[in-house]
């Protein structure tokens, strides 16, 4: 039986893998990372070695260093910490599940494989199962994310008795901007013990509408302190104010889109905001320009969300 521990609230932040210039991982900043979350941006909970930590890209040694690492680091200042093991691999997820039950982590969430693909809902859900056995005290997380893994298999379809196959689980992780197979998740859940998390940070509050419980996300790492008041905004509320929030998260996030927005380009951002290396990224992925820092350096300080001396006059932008 899954531990019925405190169901995971409020924003998660999907962390970024640091790494050294020669691209091997900067375990270093692990702890000064886990303290600007908590103490900077008031996030207190994390998803590790998911599509921001690049988590597909690291080899399986490196992955379970890195989740070792944050629970380390973590202990006794992170709420909750949850282990992102999905792989092609059966056998390899079940590895990394096991380990995450053995370093004490609070879930593990597991993506659809994406090469060889389940084709209908059952032989997806079988795929779960299988791993989500190998971990059988940790809440389980089933991630949807169809963009990225090309399995367009509706949450909705998939969560229709998904307790009886896998005991544990807990939850979604729900990265899709289709607000009414997010609706009809919850909508399902009568009695209200899974957690729903969107992914879709600029789209948040529509999804707090439509039922969500919380959020996984890459922005959190740098706006997360500007989405918790949206958060407390919408607890109270006050609707007008949790709007004017998202306005002004959603005017950053669209001009990085417009520029081209990813992992490398969060890992940028994350260095300018945090002043923590985040390193580049692993290939295939490339290092965000120049021009990319640049202009998002801009943005950030005209919004207010990075600290500048000249700009505070007569911004006509600024959100703070
Ligand atoms: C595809 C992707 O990485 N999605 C992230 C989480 O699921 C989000 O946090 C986005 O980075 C964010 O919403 C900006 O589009
Ligand atoms: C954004 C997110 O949840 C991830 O990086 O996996």
């Amino acid at each position: 039986m899954a531990s019925r521990k405190k169901k995971l609230q409020g924003l998660v932040a999907a962390t970024i893998t640091p790494m050294t210039e020669h691209g091997e991982i900067n375990f270093s900043v692990i702890g000064q990372y886990v303290d600007y979350l908590v103490e900077e941006q008031g996030v207190k909970n994390i998803f590790v070695n998911g599509t921001t930590g690049e988590g597909l890209s690291l080899s399986v040694s490196e992955r379970r260093q890195v989740a070792e690492e944050w629970m380390t680091k973590g202990r006794n200042k992170l709420d909750q910490v949850v282990i992102h093991v999905g792989a092609l691999s059966l056998k390899e997820s079940q590895e990394l599940a096991r380990h995450a039950a053995e370093i004490g982590a609070d879930g593990i969430a597991v993506i659809a494989p994406f090469f060889l693909k389940p084709w209908n809902k059952d032989v997806l859900i079988n795929f779960l199962k299988e791993v989500a056995a190998a971990a059988p005290a940790l809440p389980f997380y089933y991630y949807h994310i169809p963009a990225l893994t090309g399995v367009k298999i509706r949450a909705e379809e998939l969560l229709d008795g998904i307790q009886e196959k896998i005991p544990t689980f807990q939850g979604l992780k729900f990265s899709d901007t289709d607000l009414l197979d997010f609706g009809q998740c919850v909508d399902q859940n009568r009695e209200r013990q899974f957690a729903f998390l969107f992914g879709v940070d600029e789209q948040l509050l529509s999804a707090l509408v439509m039922g969500a419980t919380g959020a996984v996300g890459s922005t959190y790492n740098y706006l997360g302190k500007k989405t918790n008041q949206m958060l407390e905004a919408f607890e109270r509320k006050d609707f007008s104010s949790a709007l004017n929030h998202q306005f002004c998260i959603q005017r950053f996030i669209n001009f990085v889109l417009k520029l081209g927005f990813g992992v490398s380009q969060t890992k940028a951002i994350m260095t300018l905001v945090s002043g923590i290396p985040m390193g580049p990224p692993r290939p295939p992925l490339q290092r965000a320009s120049r021009e990319f820092i640049d202009e998002a350096k801009a943005r950030l300080e005209s919004l207010d969300f990075l600290s500048s001396t000249d700009l505070k006059d007569g911004n006509l932008e600024s959100c703070s």
